[in-house]
């Protein structure tokens, strides 16, 4: 008969949408206890760090079935707090993901004990250097030394946030099984107090009401007129640092605001007396058909601001025919991605654009199975980002994070004097070779190119195109950000014969899309639009902001007198004489 305390929890997912745990990385809570291995210190932690799972699991809007038993007191009554049922959980179908705790250590029963073999936040604290980085998820102990420097997402996300409960930094943007999949039985410590845990749980629950009922509050989609005024409507129902992220820029966001005021400074020469019955706003971008000469940026984290993140913009942009591009980053796997565009293809009957943005990592072996899922999945090009070689540098970040955290200033050197690990930083032409032999034919394209004889290489290297961009002012601020005089330079009819030159950067308006049609780009990007547009509406905000942009750019195609996009020329855009300065 097994002991009160041998506890077995086997939680299957319901979605089929992410990736299986390996058996290998299923976590054993006392296993990795950093302390002594006494059966009551093994209970304590294994008691909670179910409890804990639970919580974090339902949080993460994850429909499990499964069973635990829950002989403590303890247990019993935590799970009452949660509204769960002490002995069973039951729920959606069971699918495709495994996650287990076990332990057979016998029963300690004394309350001292177990509150002995707790971590407490204070100690949690002291481990928040680079080289000795400890972080609390669910009220769950990680040391993350090791992980921090191949995060995907930065090694300064994390250093900045060592000794600290991350658990709402985490949750929103990472699918179950992620510290699983990623962490050895061994980081995981221990688990954090559990009244300091409780504590951080109704913070987080509090918070996660305010912003549902945010959420709830949201005008009718609708009623949104403009892009900026659905960016400034998501934030409503989106946490500081989650819009933090979306927003920042690097340092003085010099480049942010430059981006945009590039535009203002442009203007518009109309032709008349034309017959503008019928407009046709479109276009061919990245070599597939586009009902406008716009594509969605590629930009990690989407489900920052909405649980299913990338998905709404699949299915915006095959609702309404635009191309969508994926990060190398993006928060969903480019497999769950893909199988929703699968999806929406079926669907619609028609095969929706999708690119694919490469990174070049440290470890190549790693980009050189990313790239060939993305080719093997279909994607019609690879983008590969050419201008984020170090960690990001977004001071208003540093800054929410000491004053969300911690009072205390504590060490957050990892952006600014962190050697990236993630990225590699020796990339050069001579990888481009490399990356051409992988993409089977597939065109390639550079994002984040500035300078004219960078152009040329690329086009003389057998390149399809290039993106002119400078990373929505998140790299280097003061990188110029007067590309569309870069952009009217490459307007020299050689180069842009058989080389396709598309810009991003502060794109707002469909005047916008088309002053840069009329500079020489073959179609427009835009980042922060679509990150905003679905956190706040989900896959509709998404098509919302694809018909916004849709009526400006036909209305303003009409009052220049075009009926297509291949009639607007450079003699239709006039740039004030300060932006040349
Ligand atoms: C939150 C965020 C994440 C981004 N992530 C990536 C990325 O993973 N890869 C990439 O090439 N560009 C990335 N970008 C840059 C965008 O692709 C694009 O260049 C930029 O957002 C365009 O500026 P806009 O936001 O003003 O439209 C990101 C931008 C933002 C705002």
């Amino acid at each position: 008969m097994p002991s009160p305390l041998q506890m077995t929890c086997v939680l299957v997912r319901s979605t089929p949408l992410r990736s299986r745990i390996h058996p290998s990385h299923v976590l054993r809570p006392t296993r990795g206890y950093a302390s002594s291995s006494s059966s009551s210190r093994s209970y304590a932690v294994a008691g909670a760090a179910t409890a804990g799972a639970m919580a974090a699991l339902a949080l993460l809007g994850v429909g499990y079935t499964g069973h635990v038993r829950l002989d403590s007191p303890a247990e019993a009554d935590a799970s009452k707090r949660r509204g769960g049922q002490p002995d069973s959980l039951t729920g959606l179908e069971s699918r495709d993901m495994m996650f287990q705790l076990q332990t057979n250590d016998s029963p300690g029963d004394s309350a001292g004990r177990q509150a002995e073999s707790y971590i407490t936040m204070e100690e949690v604290a002291r481990h928040n250097l680079s080289q000795d980085a400890w972080v609390v998820v669910d009220g769950k102990v990680y040391d993350v030394t090791d992980f921090h420097k191949f995060h995907p997402g930065g090694s300064g996300i994390i250093v900045g946030n060592a000794g600290r409960d991350v658990t709402e930094l985490f949750r929103p943007v990472h699918p179950p099984g992620t510290l699983e999949n990623n962490l050895a039985p061994e980081n995981f410590k221990g688990v954090i107090d559990p009244k300091e845990a409780e504590a951080a749980r109704l913070a987080f629950e509090t918070e996660q009401q305010r912003l549902q009922k945010a959420r709830n509050d949201l005008p009718p989609v609708e009623t949104m007129l403009g892009i900026e005024e659905l960016q400034e409507a998501a934030k409503t129902c989106m946490t500081p640092g989650a819009i933090d992220y979306y927003a920042a820029g690097a340092l003085d966001s010099y480049s942010v605001v430059n981006n945009r005021e590039s535009f203002r400074k442009c203007r518009l020469v109309p032709r008349v007396l034309r017959d503008v019955s019928a407009v046709r706003p479109q276009t061919k971008i990245f070599g597939v058909d586009s009902a406008l000469p716009i594509y969605v940026s590629p930009s990690s984290n989407a489900l920052l601001g909405h649980p299913d993140g990338e998905l709404n913009i699949t299915r915006g942009a095959s609702a309404t025919g635009i191309v969508q591009g994926i990060s190398a980053v993006a928060s969903y796997s480019l497999a769950d991605i893909l199988n929703e565009k699968d999806q929406m293809d079926e669907a619609s009957g028609r095969k929706m654009g999708m690119v694919y943005q490469v990174y070049f990592q440290r470890d190549r072996s790693k980009t050189e199975a990313q790239v060939r899922q993305a080719v093997e999945g279909g994607v019609n090009a690879l983008v590969l980002t050419v201008d984020s070689n170090v960690g990001d540098n977004r001071q208003s970040t540093e800054k929410l994070k000491g004053s969300r955290f911690s009072a205390e200033p504590g060490p957050r050197m990892g952006p600014i004097t962190e050697t990236p690990t993630f990225h590699d930083p020796s990339l050069n032409w001579d990888d481009i070779v490399w990356l051409q032999s992988l993409a089977q034919g597939l065109p390639i394209y550079l994002k984040g190119v500035c300078h004219i004889d960078d152009v040329r290489r690329a086009r003389d290297m057998g390149l399809a195109g290039c993106i002119l961009s400078n990373h929505g002012g998140r790299q280097l601020d003061q990188r110029v950000t007067r590309i569309l005089m870069r952009i009217e330079k490459l307007t020299d009819p050689q180069l842009l014969k058989d080389f396709e030159v598309y810009i991003d950067g502060g794109i707002r308006r469909g005047s916008d899309v088309l002053k840069a049609v009329a500079l020489g780009a073959r179609g427009v990007g835009l980042g922060r639009p679509f990150l905003f547009a679905q956190a706040a509406y989900g896959d509709k905000g998404v098509i919302r902001a694809v018909r916004i942009l849709e009526n400006e750019i036909v209305s303003a195609m009409r009052l220049l007198g075009l009926t297509s996009i291949d009639q607007v020329d450079p003699t239709m855009i006039e740039c004030l004489q300060e932006m040349w300065k």
